[in-house]
Parts: structure tokens; sequence; C-alpha cells
């Protein structure tokens, strides 16, 4: 360990790990889940860390929030209703917000700790909470969804960390049929799903899985963030039978000066990173194959 570093060593990424400067550690904590750490990085803000993997810095997080948010919302005409699985530092709820035809975001996250140190540490994501649209349920996504009547949701979306921890269950089968049952015919859903570079044999049984289970289409989009390991992360975007989604054709677009329900506009989603995304480097493509 080099003194004023942070290196992200997991089984995850054998062989290799992100480092970033640390200028002052903000906040240790073990919560019933897993380890929570807060840092102040020399050259990204304050950074979000979970048993050891980063989830997210202040300077890059717009990318990640803003795509998994936006691939399935943008392609719907009419988002009512939401759900979010995980989620818990608020960003997804900002995002989701910018929607003025969501009606209720529903968000279940199994962390409190995750979600109290979110407001304390980083106001400009947990803003989130701050939507009259939002009711927040602390518990296991698994749980709840068993719980969620049939058809209930237009989208949901799952940002959770890895299949390594708490978050294991959310890439298992079970858990995808109770999303698609969850969704009206023709919802989306979109959720985190890991690295082409690194976890290509995972993300092959995730898709195998999905398309099983989602009727309509199955997609898989990426994007890049710089201080996640291989500077990029992938997302599994799906559609139930029913009205035909076209992911690679945003019939929604969000006006990237959209301020209406944020005071932000967006740092990093657009139309044509929305098109972009879809779009896989060969070998992934052959992996995944796209319908
Ligand atoms: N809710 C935050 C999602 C990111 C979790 C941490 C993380 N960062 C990753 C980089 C590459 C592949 C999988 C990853 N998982």
């Amino acid at each position: 360990v080099i003194p004023g570093w942070f290196s992200e060593i997991s089984p995850m990424w054998p062989g290799e790990a992100h480092s970033l400067k640390v200028e002052k550690i903000l906040f240790q904590g073990k919560s019933d889940y897993q380890n929570v750490m807060v840092f102040q990085s020399s050259t990204y803000g304050k950074v979000l860390v979970l048993d050891g993997v980063i989830q997210l810095t202040e300077r890059d997080e717009c990318a990640y929030q803003e795509m998994i948010t936006h691939l399935p919302l943008c392609s719907i005409p009419n988002p009512k209703k939401v759900l979010v699985i995980g989620g818990g530092d608020g960003g997804v709820l900002r995002e989701v917000a910018r929607h003025s035809s969501v009606e209720k975001i529903d968000i279940c996250e199994i962390d409190k700790m995750v979600i109290d140190v979110s407001k304390q540490f980083f106001p400009d994501i947990a803003v989130g909470y701050e939507d009259k649209r939002v009711t927040l349920h602390v518990g296991d996504g698994v749980a709840f969804l068993k719980a969620v009547p049939e058809g209930t949701y237009d989208a949901v979306i799952v940002d959770s960390s890895d299949p390594i921890g708490p978050a294991q269950e959310l890439f298992e089968k079970p858990f995808f049929e109770s999303i698609a049952r969850a969704l009206r015919p023709g919802g989306v859903v979109c959720t985190q799903a890991e690295s082409i570079w690194l976890h290509m044999h995972i993300i092959e049984d995730i898709v195998a899985n999905c398309r099983q289970i989602f009727k309509g289409s199955v997609n898989y989009a990426w994007t890049t963030v710089p201080t996640y390991p291989s500077g990029m992360i992938g997302f599994m975007v799906c559609s139930t039978e029913g009205p035909a989604v076209d992911f690679k054709h945003p019939i929604n677009p969000i006006d990237e000066n959209d301020t209406q329900h944020s005071a932000r506009p967006l740092k990093f989603y657009n139309s044509e990173l929305h098109t972009a995304a879809f779009c896989l480097p060969s070998f992934a493509k052959k992996a995944i194959g796209s319908k």
C-alpha cells in the first residue's frame, strides 16, 4: 500500500488496481452488509467505497447515473411509475426526477448507512431523495419485488454493486423473473452489468437469462467511467413482450438543458450518445450477439 493512495484491489479484476490519491479519509464504518468508506481524493472529488470497491466519485458519477437512467426512460413514450433497486446514493433518483411524465418513484435500498453517508457527504447526489414523487423502502430488493403486483412499473432500474457481496442475488435468474413480472407489457429494465473487458463470461450468462425472460428486446449498452476498472461499465437494457421498444433511437429525448426538474443540466447523456452506447466492439458483439 502506497501511503496517501487508495488502490482498488479486488478478486473481480485480478492483477490490476485503479488508484486514486487520497487527501483525507472522511468516513469509515461497517454496516450490517458491508464496509463503507468516503475519502476526499486529490483529483476526483469525494469518493464512495463499499467493501474496497469504488461505487462513485463526484467527478465522473454523472456518466453512470445519467446513462443507467436515461437509456431506459428515454426509450419509452411516457414513463409514469419507476422502481429503483439499490442506488442508495440517490443519483439515479436525481436523474429519474428530470422526467416530468414520471408520477411515482419507488426506491428499495438494503443498506441505510449508504443512504445516510450519501446525504451527509454527497448532497448534490442525494438531492434525488428530496423529490416529492420518491418513496424510500429500506430493505432487500429481492423481497420487495416478490410483493409487487404484476405489471406495476413502466421501468425498473437496478443500480447494484457487484455479484460479490450483498448484491449477489440481483444477478441471478429468479430476480430477473421477478422484474419481468413487475413490469407492464413493453416495460423496460436497465441493470448494472459489469465490464466486457473483465467479465465477459458473467455477461454471457446474464444475457442468456435475459433472452429467456424478456421477450421484447435484450440489449447490452456501455459507457465510459474513468474510475471504474477497465474504464467502463455496461448495462443490460431489456423490454418485456408488448409494445415494441427500439432502445437505439430515443423516442422520448431529454433536452440536455432540461432543468424543469433539476437545477443542474445534464453533464454527460445526450441522444447521440444514447444511440452510440449500444454499439459494441466486435469481440463483445460475437459473445453477446444482438437480436
Ligand atoms: N452502483 C455502482 C455500480 C458500480 C459498482 C462498482 C463496479 N465498478 C466496476 C467496474 C467494472 C466492472 C464492474 C464494476 N462494478
